[in-house]
Order: structure tokens, then sequence, then C-alpha cells
């Protein structure tokens, strides 16, 4: 590597970062810094010249060899010191929503060390399921600067949400040469929203990113289809015992309840408020139905499932789709099925599942479907979830 080589640093050496992330950063001409807290994959990703991420594609065997990468612990000093580097050029993240108030501090002294260093301007942007998760990461970075430091970050920082949508579960270690070899879907979407950019020299072409200047609805969009389909597939598979998401949805029932939830519900209003055109919706719909009968992924239902009462949160997959489909006047049965079987998520191993799962022990199916959706017990939506709750249980939770 050349020392004069554009970097970028990707906090979060996981699935969707080697997976995803940091190879299309690699592609466009980026030495790849991983930062994570994960010493034995930092030390991986520093001993190894390059690991290989598999296309897991019914159609397509294809293997790519990622190099040009290496990584620093995220809690360590390193990590300060890159910030600082006249190289530095792009910042992502993918840790997971709930660690992005950590990583905002680490930021946060990075940009500190950037500015005393004297550096040039900065992108950031956060690559989680989630709306605006960019806005939420630079909010916790401002917890932390001075007001010297948010000047100086207001001109020279750009912040930049960005939807970003490729199936990366974990990989079975079996089934790999080395330990960081990961296992994606060829299908890749990463849209990021082109007026929060700021310009920074050389201005290397980010390759396979989507600039725009609508990312609201590319975000909705992805949420309210891709992530809502999958969390329905995920909580209905989990309920009647398939393990993988393409097992479940190759079940006729539970793909009737998805489709309908995508096409007729959340795809509706979503056509409705964006103005999406019919024939090009109805594709995107087609494809992520493939997408999730791709045996090969083996993404099992509790990885699409997890966190539950992150999925319920107003806004989210769920919850979001439904609100604007009733704002619409549109029928949302089967989205409530989705709603229903979510709170029937009795998956020990995650620790929302169980919080959820007590709580309705103790308050009651009726109280808690009331605080968490914020529909008034005795109102409509609230009757669908309930009803929708009821019959599921009883068919498949065995208990009267
Ligand atoms: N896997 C997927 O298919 C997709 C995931 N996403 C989003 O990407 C994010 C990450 O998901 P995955 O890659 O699946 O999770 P993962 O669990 O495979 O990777 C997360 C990584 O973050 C690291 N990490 C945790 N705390 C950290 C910290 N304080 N500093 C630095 N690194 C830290 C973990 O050690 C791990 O390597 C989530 O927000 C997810 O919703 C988005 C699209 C696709
Ligand atoms: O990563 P989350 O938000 O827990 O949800 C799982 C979702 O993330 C993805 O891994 C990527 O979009 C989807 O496969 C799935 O809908």
């Amino acid at each position: 590597m050349s020392d004069k080589r554009q970097k970028a640093i990707h906090f979060g050496a996981g699935n969707i970062g080697r997976g995803f992330i940091g190879p299309l950063l690699v592609n466009s001409g980026y030495h790849v810094i991983f930062a994570d807290v994960n010493e034995q994959v930092i030390k991986q990703l520093n001993d190894q010249d390059s690991y290989n991420v598999l296309i897991l594609d019914e159609d397509e065997e294809q293997i790519n060899s990622i190099s040009d990468v290496s990584g620093v612990v995220s809690t360590s000093d390193d990590i300060v010191k890159e910030f600082a580097s006249p190289e530095l050029d792009i910042v992502t993240t993918a840790v997971g929503p709930s660690i992005l108030e950590k990583i905002g501090q680490t930021i946060a002294q990075g940009l500190h060390a950037r500015r005393e260093a004297k550096q040039g301007p900065l992108n950031i942007i956060a690559c989680e399921n989630m709306i605006n998760q960019t806005s939420t990461l630079r909010n916790y970075v401002f917890d932390h600067l001075s007001d010297d430091d948010k000047q100086w970050v207001k001109e020279n920082v750009g912040f930049a949400n960005c939807s970003v949508d490729r199936i990366v579960p974990p990989y079975d270690p079996k089934d790999s040469d080395t330990p960081l070899d990961v296992g994606v879907e060829g299908f890749y979407e990463w849209v990021v929203d082109k007026d929060a950019l700021q310009r920074t020299p050389p201005n290397i072409q980010l390759k396979g990113v989507k600039l725009t200047s609508e990312l609201d609805a590319y975000i909705e969009r992805k949420l309210f289809t891709l992530n809502c389909g999958h969390a329905i597939s995920a909580y209905l598979g989990f309920l009647k015992g398939y393990k993988t998401i393409d097992q479940a949805v190759r079940d006729e029932e539970i793909r009737a309840v998805v489709h309908a939830a995508l096409w007729d519900e959340a795809g509706a209003a979503l056509r409705r408020k964006h103005k999406f055109d019919e024939g090009e919706y109805r594709e995107y719909v087609e494809k992520i139905m493939e997408r999730f009968s791709n045996p090969r992924l083996k993404d099992e239902v509790t990885r699409v499932g997890r966190e539950p009462l992150r999925k319920l949160a107003k806004g989210d997959r769920l919850l979001g789709p439904t609100t604007m489909a009733l704002e619409y006047g549109l029928p949302t049965d089967n989205l409530s099925k989705g709603i229903a079987a979510a709170f029937l998520f009795d998956y020990e191993e995650d620790k929302q599942a169980v919080e959820l799962q007590k709580r309705v022990e103790k308050e009651g199916i009726e109280k808690v479907v009331a605080d968490i959706t914020g529909f008034e017990q005795g109102g409509k939506e609230h009757g669908t979830i309930l009803e929708a709750h009821e019959e599921l249980r009883k068919k498949y939770k065995q208990k009267n």
C-alpha cells in the first residue's frame, strides 16, 4: 500500500462491515481501517493479507478477495491518531444502533485530534438499520465536543444519513478458509444523502453508492418493505418452528401474509406517499421475496427477529408502515399479524424478547400492546392486533 493512499475508517468489523461497506470502500480505492472492540478480529485483519467475500446467490458462485485492509482496536489511542491522518477521507459505521452512543465519544476525540492537527474535511456515514442514524450519531458526537470543536466540525465534517441494504447473515466457519470470510447475497443498495456530504479532496468517487436528494423515500421504502417483510417472516416463521427465513417464506400461509403486508398494505401506503411507479415497486417487492427465498443464505429467523422491542418501536419496520397505512385509510390486517407474532417471539437467548415476555406476563397483553404500539385499548387497531395475537397464540403456543 502506498502511504499516500486515501483512507477510510469503518467502525464494526462484523457481517455488514466485512461483507458490504468495507469491500465497497476498498473497491472505490480506499485503504480501509476497521475499528472494532473484538481484539481477535482486529489481530486477524492485521495478520492476514486478505479475506474472501463469497456471493451466495442460487445461480451464482463468486468469490471476491478483499485486500488493503487493516484493523485498530476501537477503544485504543490508535483510532484517535488515525483521525489526524491527512489521508483520512471518510468514516463509516455498522455496529448496531445501540452502540452509536459509545462510539460517539471516540469519534469526538478523533475529530478534536483532527482539528488540532489542522487536517481537512471529512464525511461520516452511519450504516445502521434505523431512520436518520447518522443524525443520531452526530448528536452523540456533539455531546462530547467543546464549543470550538463544534464550530470546526460544523464547517468541516459532513454527517450524511443513508439507507443500506444487503443481507449478510453470520457465515458458518466450516464453510470458509479463514474466520474473516463472509457469505453475502449478490444484491446490494447503499443510498446516501448527497446534500449532507462535504467536498473532500481528492474526491474519490464512491463506487456502488447512489447519491440522492430524496433519501427519505429510499429509507422508508427499504425499512417498510425489506425490513418489514423480513421481520414478519421471522416472527411467523419462529412461531411455526422454522429455522431459517427461506423455510418460512416457502410456507404458503406465511408467504401470503408477507406478500399482502408488503404489497397491499405497507406498499400501498408507500406508493401513495412517495408516488413510486407501480411497476417498479412491484418488481422491488418480487425481488425481495426472491431474496428471502435464497436457501444458501441460511439466515436464521432468530437473527432477523433479534431485538423485538427495537423492531416494535414507533416508526420502525412494523409500526411505521402500519401507521402510514392507517393514515391513508388502507387495510393493516397482515401487518397486524406480524406485530402480533412479534409479541409472541419468546426466544430465550434474546434479551429484549425475554424482557417483552416478562412484561406481557406481568402486565397483560392488552396493556403491553397499547403501551408499545400507542394504539388505545378498545380502539380498532388495538383490537385487530389482539385478535391476531389470540389466534396465533392458540394455534402455536397451545395454551388456553
Ligand atoms: N447484517 C446485515 O445484513 C445488515 C446489517 N445492517 C445493520 O448493520 C449493523 C451491524 O450489523 P451486523 O454487521 O449484522 O452485526 P455484527 O454483530 O455482525 O457486527 C457488529 C460489529 O460491531 C462491533 N462492535 C460492537 N461494539 C463496538 C464498539 N463499541 N466499537 C466498535 N465496534 C463495535 C462488534 O464487535 C461486531 O464486530 C446493524 O445496525 C444492522 O442493523 C444493515 C444492513 C444489513
Ligand atoms: O439488523 P436488524 O435491524 O436487527 O434486522 C435484521 C435486518 O437487517 C438485515 O440484516 C439487513 O437489512 C435484514 O436482513 C434484516 O431485515
